[in-house]
């Protein structure tokens, strides 16, 4: 369907890194999934007041100088007032919990191809690291509707409606926010030049699942990452996990759940766009002991034929080449973290 799968056909995983482990019948972590010299995952991690990420009111009048300083800062913040209902919220949570409470063998009949973009399987990212996450995932790129009918073949109605409403929904949260990160980079949307075909912008969801773990201090729900797209909005429900790393003295802060909010990302797209200004996030997820954590992430971008421009106050000269999204959606693929470093001037 898009041509981002196009990407990821080109750049196909090994099947053995995506099938995750079953952890209904992992009573204790095997040795594939316990990460060296890193206990430092529940006790870094500030999340009070002036430590955690802004929290910003859509409604608010000078939302556009908050997003702004956000974006500058942490590169990461939290939304609220945005408009979406708790009741979606908490029924597209409900029906990703259904999916991932399916017994393994059930799960794999729409395990992701290894050219694929779509389907259950492990992180795109887990080529990268020599241990695995404690997490499975399911990504949606257009329609469901084949994956679920292998998931429910007589009921999976009520899965694919719920997607489609809830893209629907993020869709024009995500060109809201768009539109006020452009006003606060003092740029005119018809200064952009592929701006209009957001319109019919390359999409993604995907469903995150972080088991309960029997020794979450030595593993990992999800290696350190950035977001490739423009943004990426989260639901993360309400436990604890997500981390974001800011420079300096902090490390690693929590991002604390609140009822309702969305978390925002800014992705490797927008940092581009922005000639470095904003931030992309780098951020982590830490696994629990206590109850299985379900997070779904939106991530939004321009299609993948568009071309790149940083767009440049004046004076300034820019710190990455222009290429298209489908370049640098495949550099990533192939060396991930290094790929910024690659394409900077
Ligand atoms: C459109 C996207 C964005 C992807 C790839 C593709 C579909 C799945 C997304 C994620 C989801 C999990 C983290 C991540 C890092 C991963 O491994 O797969 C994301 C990645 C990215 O932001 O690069
Ligand atoms: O689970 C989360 O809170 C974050 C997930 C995430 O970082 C991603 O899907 O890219
Ligand atoms: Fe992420």
């Amino acid at each position: 369907m898009s041509t981002l799968s196009e990407v990821y056909r080109d750049n196909p995983l090994h099947p053995q890194h995506i099938i995750p482990l079953d952890f209904e019948s992992a009573h204790t972590v095997p040795e594939s999934h316990i990460w060296p010299e890193t206990n430092d995952f529940q006790h870094s991690g500030w999340s009070n007041g002036e430590l955690s990420i802004p929290v910003i009111d859509l409604m608010d009048p000078n939302v556009v100088e908050h997003i702004g300083h956000a974006c500058e800062t942490w590169g990461m913040f939290q939304v609220i007032g945005h408009g979406v209902c708790l009741s979606l919220l908490e029924e597209v949570e409900a029906e990703a919990r259904r999916l991932f409470e399916l017994p393994a063998r059930q799960k794999m009949k729409a395990l992701r191809s290894p050219g694929g973009a779509t389907g259950y399987g492990t992180a795109r990212i887990t080529p990268f690291f020599s241990k695995n996450m404690w997490h499975e995932g399911f990504t949606i790129m257009g329609s469901c509707v084949d994956h679920a009918k292998e998931l429910w073949p007589r009921n999976y109605k009520r899965f694919c409606d719920t997607m489609v409403e809830y893209q629907k929904k993020m869709k024009a949260l995500a060109y809201q926010l768009w539109l006020l990160v452009l006003k606060s980079l003092d740029i005119q949307e018809k200064d952009v030049t592929w701006a209009a075909s957001l319109q019919h912008s390359e999409a993604a969801l995907q469903l995150n699942s972080y088991p309960c773990c029997p020794d979450p201090d030595r593993v990992l729900g999800l290696a350190p990452h950035t977001d490739t797209l423009l943004l990426t909005i989260v639901h993360q429900s309400d436990s604890n996990g997500l981390q974001v790393f800011k420079d300096g003295v902090l490390g690693w802060v929590s991002v604390s759940p609140i009822a309702g909010a969305l978390v925002v990302n800014v992705g490797d797209l927008l940092h581009i766009v922005s000639n470095a200004r904003f931030l992309t996030a780098y951020h982590r997820v830490v696994a629990n002991q206590a109850c299985h954590r379900v997070s779904i992430a939106y991530f939004y971008g321009p299609p993948a034929e568009s071309e790149l421009v940083p767009i440049l106050p004046k004076l300034q000269a820019p710190c990455y080449r222009s290429l298209t999204v489908k370049e640098y959606v495949s550099v990533k693929a192939k060396h991930l973290e290094k790929a910024l470093s690659l394409i900077r001037i």
